[in-house]
């Protein structure tokens, strides 16, 4: 299926915006999984059976599994994810950009191997470097375009001369997608929840095109601001990421308990805004 098929009727049908980011840290893991083996499956396989029903998607960040040489969980859980929760779209995290014969292989790598739905790219290697992606209609190809972290001010609020006026470097990568690189209406954008004010710039540019908020529960984001400032006409239009905040709710054996508690209180919290 689309992805953006898929996302559309996850909005609809689980009524949440909120997607689940699994960063699996085995440091902040409970004592009862520290040191075993498997412990990174066991623990993102727990956190996604308690809370699928409130989630748009999952995102999983794939520097958390490669460090931990922990690839082969990283196939299985979005095995998992597939086979137990159909419908709920995965979106591989992976923030990748490369001249475009590398490109296919992190494709093949996000779309064949790990079986992802989509997938996070850097643009600012350019058209030649997404291409590959945009090669499978069918996945959500997600481009970095006002990222949440401070110096993403850096070079993304540089003011450039284009052909289509002066407008910040953020501002022409939100119109390069919509307009020229969408053909396949599988592109969305990632815009930073730490940057309401920026995410109404993005939408205004980009009319319904997803986006990927990152930056609320551990990095502070405002809820209330960036529904305000992102949410389409039907009140959906927005992946809302939290990692931290959820997986780590609590430090017990009931660590998923207290995930699906924090998953709701934002889910609700989002819908009461849209
Ligand atoms: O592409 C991303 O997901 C991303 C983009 C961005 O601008 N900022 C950002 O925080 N992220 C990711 O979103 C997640 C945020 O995690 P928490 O701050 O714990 O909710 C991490 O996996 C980041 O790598």
């Amino acid at each position: 299926m689309h992805f953006m098929t898929a996302l559309r009727a996850a909005w609809q049908q689980r009524d949440s915006l909120l997607c689940v980011g699994l960063d699996p840290d085995p440091a902040r893991f409970p004592a009862h999984l520290q040191g075993r083996s498997d412990a990174i499956l066991r623990f993102c396989t727990q956190i996604v059976d308690a809370t699928a029903d409130l989630v748009c998607c999952f995102k999983p960040q794939i520097a958390y599994f490669a460090a931990h040489r922990a690839e082969d969980q990283l196939e299985a859980l979005v095995e998992h994810i597939h086979a137990r929760h159909p419908g709920t779209p995965v979106v591989l995290d992976a923030k990748r950009g490369d001249i475009g014969s590398t490109a296919e292989q992190y494709a093949i790598e996000a779309f064949e191997r790990f079986k992802a739905d989509a997938i996070t790219v850097n643009p600012y290697m350019g058209r030649d470097s997404v291409d590959p992606y945009l090669a499978y209609p069918d996945k959500g190809v997600i481009l970095l375009c006002r990222t949440s972290n401070p110096g993403g001010s850096d070079l993304q609020f540089l003011e450039v001369d284009t052909s289509k006026g002066r407008m910040k470097l953020y501002e022409h990568v939100a119109r390069t997608v919509a307009e020229d690189w969408n053909a396949s209406g599988n592109c969305a954008l990632v815009v930073g929840a730490t940057f309401p004010a920026e995410i109404a710039r993005v939408r205004a540019l980009v009319g319904e095109l997803p986006l990927l908020v990152p930056g609320i529960g551990a990095q502070g984001g405002d809820i209330a601001a960036t529904l305000a400032a992102g949410r389409t006409e039907n009140g959906t239009g927005l992946m809302i990421n939290s990692s931290r905040a959820v997986l780590y709710a609590g430090k017990g054996e009931d660590f998923a308990e207290a995930a699906r508690r924090v998953a709701e209180e934002t889910r609700d919290a989002i819908n009461a805004y849209r």
